[in-house]
């Protein structure tokens, strides 16, 4: 049988047994169920336009090989009637002798890559790169970039990365920069971001285009770029800043706007959901072994040294975790996702005073969000939160150092030498390494050729190395955090050998093993 579909992604099935026509319009439907959107966006031209004949697999028509494509939008999917144009890249010097310039409309990265012969294929995304339509022309571009959020390293490279790449692949030279985030849309003047301008920002820290928390209001922020003429938005932040950006994007389709809303994920705490790492996550985890190192060689010089770290990480601990597992000087790793608890059998203190013992000193990292449960017992009433409505943390290292401190002093008649160093933003505020520079590289190419592909609402990054488009609301449901259930948890234990804090003890009324084990049954569990 002969099988045809509109869809770009026939070439993705396994080899062919026999085919048959499939009705466009049935995909989603079809028994088979090759097709199983999340999206679907019937008004898509790649899936609307092209009817070409595939083949395949149909020995059981019951089979359903759980294949799933987790498609972004288009702009065609509410104005059908745009243009579109062959991209430029076709005459570009840079891409001459590429042997395939443009990414197949077919290709998808797998979320999914360890599977079992049996097991479903699962959710797949739009392979990202230069598409062989565009659906601007290089003159009426008028792209704008914009940054949200805390810092990272790396934000300008992405910056310098966008400009650069819609001027010299797609001869766009009409780009603003919003100054502040998402308020400066409406409250400050804007930037002309040329090549130029943008040519050494990469080697500082920050955001050549300054940064801020709340202020989205999306309905002045979309009369604005309404107002400016603008047609492509690139946004750079974290979760907060792509809700920002879904909520753009959605008014932007209500309003009918031929405007390309496109997200750059950008978070130093690495908890942005789908994608493999977040930018600049490298970059930290090495500038934090500077403070490990300094606070090795302070407590491996006296006695009873005992050396505290605190690292970003509000509800993610990965910072913490990998700058551990780079060191190899940290005895003990506390973040936000593992509960621990300090006194009796099990506890913190236990752990120290054997430690100590031991090799006359200790090295802890905690992450700013682990034991926030605790000090907010200890601190009641204490509830801030910042412009975001991001909860405002409490000081976990000076916590523990104090609690520390009394145990040893007071309870155990000990002298000890506590060090506690705080490298908060020092490990944020600075240039990116050179591999996330070229990690920030492709992230922009890629939201660029998205947006110039007519792309909107999706936001771009790695998905098991392979770069991807990712609807924005994907990203958005949930967020990433270190699952305890995970081996790379239990590599970091058998690591540092530090106590899993899984032992119920008297003093916990047996609540903190509790609360864990909780936890850890509600966990997806997942291995990598
Ligand atoms: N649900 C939401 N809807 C619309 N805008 C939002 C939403 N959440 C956050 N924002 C906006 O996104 C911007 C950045 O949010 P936030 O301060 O939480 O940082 P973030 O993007 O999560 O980055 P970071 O990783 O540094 O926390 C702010 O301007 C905020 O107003
Ligand atoms: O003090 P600021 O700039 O609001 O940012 C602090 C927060 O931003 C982050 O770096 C990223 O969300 C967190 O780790 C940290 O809690
Ligand atoms: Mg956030």
């Amino acid at each position: 049988m002969d099988l045809s579909i509109s869809s770009p992604f026939r070439g993705a099935f396994p080899a062919p047994t026999s085919t048959f026509i499939l009705n466009p319009k049935s995909r989603c439907s079809h028994s088979l169920n090759f097709f199983k959107h999340r999206n679907s966006y019937s008004k898509n031209p790649l899936f609307s336009r092209q009817k070409i004949p595939i083949r395949a697999q149909v020995s059981d028509p019951a089979v359903d090989d759980g294949f799933v494509i987790d498609d972004v939008p288009h702009l065609t999917d509410f104005l059908p009637d745009l243009p579109s144009y062959p991209n430029p890249l076709q005459n570009s010097q840079a891409y001459a002798i590429v042997k395939q310039t443009f990414v197949r409309p077919e290709d998808v990265v797998a979320q999914k890559i360890v599977v079992q012969k049996d097991s479903s294929r699962g959710e797949h995304f739009r392979r990202a790169g230069p598409c062989e339509k565009v659906y601007f022309k290089s003159e009426e571009v008028r792209a704008c970039i914009v940054t949200c959020g805390g810092l990272c390293p790396g934000i300008n490279t992405v910056i310098r990365e966008i400009v650069c790449g819609l001027n010299y692949m797609y001869g766009v030279d009409d780009i603003l920069g919003i100054q502040g985030g998402y308020r400066g849309f409406y409250s400050k003047n804007t930037l002309i971001l040329t090549p130029k301008v943008v040519n050494d920002i990469h080697k500082r820290g920050g955001t050549f285009l300054l940064t801020s928390r709340g202020g989205h209001d999306t309905q002045k922020i979309v009369d604005n770029i309404q107002d400016r003429g603008i047609n492509q938005v690139y946004i750079i932040g974290g979760d907060g800043t792509q809700r920002g950006a879904s909520r753009i994007y959605e008014e932007v389709e209500k309003r009918g706007l031929k405007v390309a809303v496109a997200g750059i994920p950008k978070t130093i705490d690495n908890d942005i959901a789908v994608i493999d790492k977040s930018f600049g996550f490298d970059t930290a985890v090495e500038e934090a072994q500077r403070a490990i190192n300094a606070a090795h060689v302070e407590v491996e010089s006296v006695e009873n040294g005992i050396g505290i770290v605190k690292l970003m990480g509000r509800y993610s601990g990965f910072i913490a975790m990998f700058a551990t597992l780079a060191s190899r000087d940290v005895d003990c790793c506390l973040i936000p996702e593992s509960p621990f608890y300090l006194e009796g059998k099990g506890g913190l203190f236990e752990f120290i005073e054997e430690r100590l013992k031991e090799n006359g000193h200790i090295v802890i990292v905690v992450a700013e969000g682990a034991g926030q449960e605790y000090l907010a017992q200890s601190m009641q009433g204490i509830d801030e939160k910042d412009a975001s409505g991001n909860r405002l943390l409490l000081d976990v290292g000076l916590w523990l150092t104090q609690n520390i401190k009394d145990h040893f002093t007071k309870e155990r008649k000990m002298a000890i030498n506590m060090k506690y160093i705080d490298p908060t933003y020092m490990i944020r505020a600075i240039p990116s390494n050179a591999s996330d520079n070229i990690y920030c590289t492709l992230l922009a190419q890629s939201a660029v050729h998205g947006a110039m592909a007519g792309y909107t609402g999706f936001t771009v990054g790695p998905v098991n190395s392979r770069h991807a488009y990712i609807p924005i609301s994907h990203v958005t449901e949930t967020q990433n955090t270190v699952k305890l259930t995970d081996r790379m948890w239990a590599r970091l234990l058998a690591s540092t050998n530090q106590p899993s804090f899984l032992n119920c003890d008297e003093s916990t009324g047996g609540k903190v093993c509790k609360d864990t084990i909780d936890l850890i049954n509600n966990m997806k569990i997942t291995s990598i």
